[in-house]
């Protein structure tokens, strides 16, 4: 039943809406999760890094009940694993990580037993067990996503992102978990607020799949998720009006927060201004922050599936993508 011994994953961080594109629209980036799976005798985990000190290493953990759920859809019974997990996507900041984990597990389980289920499969699970399609379609195909979910199928187109396009991300020290930021959402909108939101969210799928990113400054407002998210971040409503000024094509939410999100072009002369930007408006609301220049990510999850090989897990992880 096995192809192969051993399998592992390379996953992309996402970030999700883009600003108007609530739950549906996603980008993949170039910050990345590993996962390594094999059948054991016995079920083990090994969690590489600070940030998995409070990450269940039992069967709880996500990653192991997401690999069942997918041995289950499959028809075949792989009790225990092994399971290796590195990475550098920060927890519970809005960059996708259970995304991520959940299309790590996926991916791994299923090439793990042969690759029965195809992608399209694979991302109906990840948005049945995500809730929404944007950050799973995101790390599943790479680039841009424009997605939808009809509670059983998700549909989504894969844009390429444009080669001049990068992003600051700016990320608190604090954790808010997708399920608080989504708890402060209101169930019912005005209609104005609603056609505000569609016609933004169509102007930025047009100006990604074109280049026209003049209009993106205003195809990035919101009037659906961040003004109600504004409040658990400090900062925030001051950075998404402000950041068009100092060199962004435009800002965002990243997800449900808190990470902050630029859109640059790579061609633009004022990248330092805006990290001053970004750090000054951040250090006046006593937040700690790091910041990262990202790059859109063109390609989804990348399967290993060469059992051959006798690099260790780390060592394959030091040299990027080559087992
Ligand atoms: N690799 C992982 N293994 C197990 N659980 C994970 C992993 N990555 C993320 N998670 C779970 O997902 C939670 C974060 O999900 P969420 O609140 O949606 O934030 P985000 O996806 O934006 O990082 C973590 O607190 C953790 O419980
Ligand atoms: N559309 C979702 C996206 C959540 O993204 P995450 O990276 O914060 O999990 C939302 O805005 O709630």
């Amino acid at each position: 039943m096995f192809d192969s011994p051993f399998v592992r994953v390379r996953v992309p961080a996402s970030t999700a809406n883009l600003g108007p594109g609530f739950d549906t629209l996603g980008m993949a980036l170039n910050l990345y999760a590993w996962i390594e799976m094999k059948q054991s005798d016995e079920t083990r985990f090994y969690l590489h890094g600070d940030q998995f000190k409070d990450i269940p290493a039992d069967k709880s953990n996500l990653i192991y009940g997401v690999a069942q759920m997918l041995f289950r859809e499959a028809g075949v019974s792989v009790p225990e694993l092994e399971i290796s997990m590195y990475s550098d996507i920060p927890l519970t900041r809005g960059l996708g990580s259970s995304a991520s984990a959940i299309i790590g597990a996926l991916a791994a389980a299923n090439a793990l037993i042969g690759s029965p289920l195809s992608d399209a499969k694979l991302f109906d699970m990840a948005t049945a067990i995500e809730k929404h399609p944007d950050n799973v379609g995101a790390s599943l195909y790479g680039g841009v996503i424009a997605a939808i979910w009809d509670g059983e199928h998700a549909q989504c187109i894969k844009l390429e992102p444009n080669d001049n396009l990068e992003t600051l991300v700016v990320i608190p020290e604090f954790q808010l978990s997708t399920s608080k930021a989504r708890g402060v959402l209101p169930a019912k909108f005005p209609l104005q607020d609603a056609v505000y939101n569609i016609s933004r969210s169509s102007l930025l799928v047009a100006a990604l799949a074109t280049g026209n990113f003049a209009v993106i400054a205003e195809a990035m407002k919101d009037r659906i998720h961040q003004p109600y998210r504004a409040a658990l971040v400090p900062g925030m409503a001051e950075i998404l009006q402000g950041a068009s000024r100092h060199g962004a094509l435009g800002a965002a939410l990243s997800g449900a927060g808190p990470t902050l999100l630029a859109l640059v072009d790579r061609r633009e002369e004022r990248k330092a201004e805006l990290e001053s930007y970004f750090k000054e408006t951040m250090q006046r609301e006593s937040v700690q922050v790091r910041m990262m220049w990202l790059k859109p990510e063109a390609h989804g999850v990348k399967v290993y599936t060469d059992g051959e090989s006798h690099r260790s897990f780390l060592d394959m992880i030091k040299g990027d993508d080559v087992l």
